[in-house]
C-alpha cells in the first residue's frame, strides 16, 4: 500500500468536520484556498510550473463501510473510492479522498472511472453543469500548527461525488503563515 494513503487515508477519515462557519476564514490566506468554490487543482496548477496527480487507489467500497454523514452526503450506495496525491513541482501539496457512487457513474459520467493520473477538478469543473456545495473544514493540527482539511461535495449533471482534502505543509496554503 502506497506510504501517503497508509498514512494519510485514517486521518481524513476521522477528521472531525464543522461548518466553515466556525472558523474564522475569511479574510485569511488560509481562507482563500479553503474556501474555493471553483477547481482547487487549477488554483494550484497557478502556483508552480508543474501540477500532477497520482493515483495512489481506486476500489470500490460497499456503503456499509460509508459513515453516516459521508452517506447523508453521497446516499445510500456503494462508492468508488479514489485517493490521490496532488504535487506542485514534485511536492506533495494535496491528499484527496473522493467517494463517487455508483449511481454518478453512469451516462456521460462513465469516463470517472478512466481518470488515471488526470485531475477530478478539471473533468468536474470544465463541464457547466457543476457546482460544490456542503463545505466543512476540519484542524488536523494544532491551533498554533493548523493542517488544514476540507470536506465538500460535488455535483455533475446534479450527481453528487464527496472529495475530502488534506493541505499539506509543503502546499501554498500556508506560504503567508510560514512567511514566505
Ligand atoms: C476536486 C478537485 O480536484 C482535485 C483532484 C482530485 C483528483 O484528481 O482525484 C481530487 C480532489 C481535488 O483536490 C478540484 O480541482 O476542485
Amino acid at each position: 500500500m502506497s506510504e501517503f494513503k497508509q498514512l494519510y487515508s485514517p486521518l481524513i477519515q476521522s477528521a472531525k468536520w464543522y461548518s466553515v462557519q466556525s472558523w474564522a476564514l475569511e479574510q485569511t490566506s488560509h481562507g482563500a484556498w479553503l474556501l474555493e468554490s471553483e477547481s482547487l487543482s487549477r488554483r494550484l496548477a497557478q502556483y508552480c510550473q508543474h501540477f500532477t496527480v497520482t493515483v495512489l487507489a481506486q476500489t470500490m467500497i460497499s456503503n456499509d463501510n460509508l459513515s453516516v454523514m459521508e452517506r447523508q452526503l453521497v446516499g445510500n450506495c456503494d462508492c468508488l473510492e479514489r485517493e490521490v496525491m496532488l504535487y506542485g513541482d514534485q511536492q506533495p501539496w494535496v491528499f484527496a479522498r473522493t467517494l463517487i457512487p455508483m449511481t454518478t457513474l453512469s451516462g456521460k459520467e462513465q469516463d470517472l472511472v478512466n481518470l488515471g493520473n488526470s485531475p477530478l477538478g478539471y473533468r468536474v469543473f470544465n463541464d457547466k453543469n457543476s457546482r460544490r456545495d456542503a463545505l466543512e473544514v476540519a484542524n488536523l493540527g494544532t491551533p498554533q500548527h493548523p493542517r488544514w482539511a476540507r470536506r465538500s461535495r460535488l455535483w455533475i449533471n446534479e450527481k453528487p461525488m464527496l472529495v475530502a482534502e488534506l493541505f499539506l505543509t509543503e502546499s501554498p496554503v500556508y506560504a503567508k503563515e510560514k512567511g514566505c
